[in-house]
């Protein structure tokens, strides 16, 4: 069994995955710069409890894929009301996803990582000083909180949300954090007609209007996601 430090994430085969469903490819400093994030989260592991997601095929599909998927249309230009240069929150960050590869991989936008506990924070905080990541800040609060605060309301023109509550909850995290024309994603597993009707109950009181649900299998093991993607009005 290989140890931690001789774990790759960067596996040859990969960039044709990339290409063919994503139609775009990590440069090599972006692989360099994801596997030192793997070796990171790998090492405080050993004492948080960060994520369950340790192997590399594993971790390249449900961390670093798919929260790249979540984004595909920015990798590949489509939303063209979006510059390179935008504000993305990702709330309830964890570990550091979806907002650790959406900073690297886009180095001129800024990338605030949220969530509500200190210790992860304070990892996060450290990695991406150690990683040299300039273009990610953190923030530790709860996003309820912390979306009243004049400093981040509307400021965004992406906000993040993957694996933190029910989509409604999702929507009442991410939308205040908006501004006019800004998207909130929700990262989803399966979806349903009753949750769409859940969660188009409480868009009308936030401001928001589900733009599109975009449906699709991870690449390697072929989990169900839809990524929902709500405009704020
Ligand atoms: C299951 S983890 C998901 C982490 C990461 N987004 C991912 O997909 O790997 C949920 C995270 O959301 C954070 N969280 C839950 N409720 C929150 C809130 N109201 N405000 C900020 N963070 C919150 C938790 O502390 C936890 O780190």
């Amino acid at each position: 069994m290989m140890n931690d430090t001789e774990k790759s994430i960067i596996i040859p085969e990969m960039s044709e995955v990339w290409q063919n469903t994503l139609n775009w490819q990590p440069t090599p400093t972006q692989q360099q710069q994801f596997q030192s994030v793997y070796q990171a989260i790998l090492t405080g592991n050993q004492s948080l409890n960060l994520t369950r997601i340790t192997e590399p095929e594993a971790f390249w599909e449900k961390h670093l894929w798919d929260s790249l998927a979540g984004i595909a249309p920015l990798l590949t230009g489509k939303w063209d009301f979006l510059t390179s240069s935008i504000e993305v929150i990702d709330i309830g960050t964890g570990a550091g996803f979806p907002g650790l590869p959406v900073a690297i991989v886009f180095p001129e936008s800024s990338v605030m990582l949220l969530d509500s506990i200190r210790k992860k924070i304070v990892f996060l905080e450290s990695l991406i000083t150690n990683l040299e990541i300039k273009n990610s800040g953190v923030c530790v609060g709860r996003a309820e909180q912390i979306n009243q605060q004049l400093k981040f309301k509307k400021k965004y023109h992406l906000a993040l949300v993957r694996a933190v509550a029910a989509a409604p909850v999702c929507a009442k995290y991410a939308l205040p954090f908006c501004q006019k024309g800004g998207r909130a994603v929700l990262y989803r597993g399966r979806w349903t007609v009753e949750e769409e009707k859940e969660l188009n109950s409480v868009l009308k009181g936030l401001g928001g209007e589900i733009e599109a649900v975009r449906s699709f299998t991870t690449p390697l093991t072929g989990g169900v996601r839809n990524c929902i993607e709500i405009r704020k009005l």
